[in-house]
């Protein structure tokens, strides 16, 4: 039998055997480990490990403690299975009479304790070989080390030591295979120090039902709005202020959401004065239900340029007034916080047939975009097609929200190039309105790693509503008409 006849499982003299690609090995020799060495490494491992399940659960570490130490002390068989039956009881009772404290100090830190076990270390060593994060090096095979896993009410943040010589690169590529491989429905990775990973698990879809309209604030916080939900269960807070935000996604991803939910959060501000949103509706099916809470509101090309202009004066008069004295915008009713809110901004900077309104448009919003934020004027535009010949400056935004998009390219000119590999895969959105509307991924300039969110859901009623209690002309609200308001709310200014 030639060497190329030979299958698995056949025996082969390793002296004779040759192979055409590797040369002739010589193995060492073999010691035997005397019994001492390995009785030392066994007992070194279980201190070891007795104290990292102290150091890492030190609840439920103690309440073992105290049961094992009561059967021991007093009757061993006896109390033992009292002190069995007990310790369920009172978890029972504490989390149904004061949930909050037992899943702060407990619950959680119970399900860690399982789901480590269960999930992560049962599970540990084949898919990381499968997903090729396991080493092997002179015949040994190296894995990345497991280390604490933390439990929030939607994901499970696992962290891990890598090994040495390894990148985060490499994790970052493999997420949809670690996603399946501890079933979970996506995987993100977060960087949390030299060889230290922190790869975030959801446990199931926290996003996949609708978030009605949320409540108006009282107190308005322009840097952190609150829009929605994210991913690990925690609201979702939306800086305005001091950016510029860029939303895009196909039509029905939900854009209209995200911008009702920005002006909704705005809402005590605006009726107060000290925010304005100047609003342009290019197709004016999406603005036009609420214009009378806008300062300014346009819905053709020509009306739309000159407001965008207009905003770049104010601003660059508001910039001269600062110059040299003030750093920092504060809102005030004489120098509001201005939200220039555009949606489909490729209308006037792409189809619109004339060119000079095309230049217009854009030249009016490189400068806002590059120049306003320090002086409150800030852009939050929507568009559907973010491919450069369709949108040229979307750099200019340093906030970025990707919905539901059609290709991974497109992904990435909005999140960014490797944003894919850290989870942002806004392309496989699902394209279920109840499912998928309004979900999206922020990439802030401040982090690469793309945050999942849905934005809540302000339907027409809503609307309606915010514009009857806060819009122009309302009880609530009572502010000087603009001069020239009938030309700017085309003639309907209550
Ligand atoms: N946050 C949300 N939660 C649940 N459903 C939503 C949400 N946002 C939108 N929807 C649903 O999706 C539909 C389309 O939403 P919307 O009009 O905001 O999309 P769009 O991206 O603005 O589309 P277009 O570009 O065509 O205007 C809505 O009519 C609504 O039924």
């Amino acid at each position: 039998m030639s060497w190329q006849d030979s299958r698995p499982g056949d025996s082969v003299d390793p002296l004779v055997s040759r192979s055409v690609v590797q040369p002739v090995r010589f193995a060492g020799p073999v010691v035997k480990t005397p019994a001492v060495f390995v009785i030392v490494v066994w007992v070194w491992r279980l201190i070891a490990g007795v104290v990292g399940a102290v150091v890492l659960h030190p609840v439920a570490t103690g309440l073992l403690a105290v049961v094992v130490a009561v059967g021991v002390v007093v009757d061993p068989w006896w109390l033992s299975l009292v002190g069995a039956g007990l310790v369920p009881v009172v978890l029972v009772v504490w989390w149904w009479l004061w949930r909050a404290s037992f899943l702060r100090l407990a619950g959680w830190r119970l399900l860690a304790l399982w789901r480590r076990f269960w999930v992560y270390r049962r599970h540990w060593q084949p898919v990381m070989v499968v997903a090729g994060l396991a080493e092997f090096y002179q015949d040994r095979q190296y894995l990345p080390r497991l280390g604490r896993v933390r439990c929030t009410p939607h994901v499970d943040r696992v962290s891990v030591r890598m090994l040495k010589g390894t990148s985060p690169q490499a994790w970052e590529k493999r997420v949809l295979a670690l996603a399946h491989g501890f079933d979970a429905p996506s995987c993100r990775v977060v960087v949390d120090g030299p060889r230290r990973l922190v790869v975030e698990f959801p446990r199931g879809d926290s996003l996949s039902g609708v978030i009605p309209a949320l409540p108006v604030p009282e107190a308005v916080d322009l840097a952190a709005l609150p829009m929605g939900r994210a991913e690990d269960g925690s609201w979702w807070r939306m800086r305005l202020h001091g950016t510029h935000i860029l939303v895009a996604g196909v039509t029905g991803a939900g854009k209209g959401s995200v911008i009702w939910s920005a002006i909704r959060a705005m809402l005590p501000a605006i009726r107060a004065g000290v925010a304005e949103v100047w609003a342009v509706d290019p197709k004016r099916m999406e603005l036009s239900l609420g214009r009378r809470l806008f300062a300014r509101y346009a819905d053709t090309a020509e009306t739309a340029v000159g407001l965008l202009e207009d905003a770049v004066v104010q601003m660059q008069e508001r910039a001269g007034r600062y110059a040299g004295k003030v750093r920092k915008h504060t809102p005030t009713t004489d120098d509001p916080f201005v939200a220039v809110v555009v949606d489909e901004v490729a209308f006037l900077t792409a189809y619109h047939p004339d060119r000079d309104v095309r230049r217009r448009a854009e030249n009016a919003l490189a400068t806002l975009t590059s120049q306003g934020r320090a002086v409150g004027f800030s852009v939050l535009a929507a568009l559907q097609d973010p491919r450069k010949e369709v949108m040229n400056l979307r750099n200019l935004f340093p906030d970025k929200i990707a919905l539901r998009l059609d290709e991974p390219s497109q992904v990435d000119m909005i999140l960014g190039e490797g944003a894919r590999e850290r989870g942002g895969n806004a392309h496989l959105i699902s394209a279920d309105p109840a499912m998928g509307a309004g979900v999206g991924f922020v990439r802030l300039e401040t982090s690469p790693y793309p945050l999942r969110v849905r934005a809540s859901f302000v339907t027409d009623s809503d609307i309606t509503r915010m514009e009857t209690d806060y819009g122009r002309g309302s009880s609530l609200r009572s502010l000087p008409a603009e001069s020239g308001a009938d030309d700017l709310f085309g003639g309907d200014a209550a």
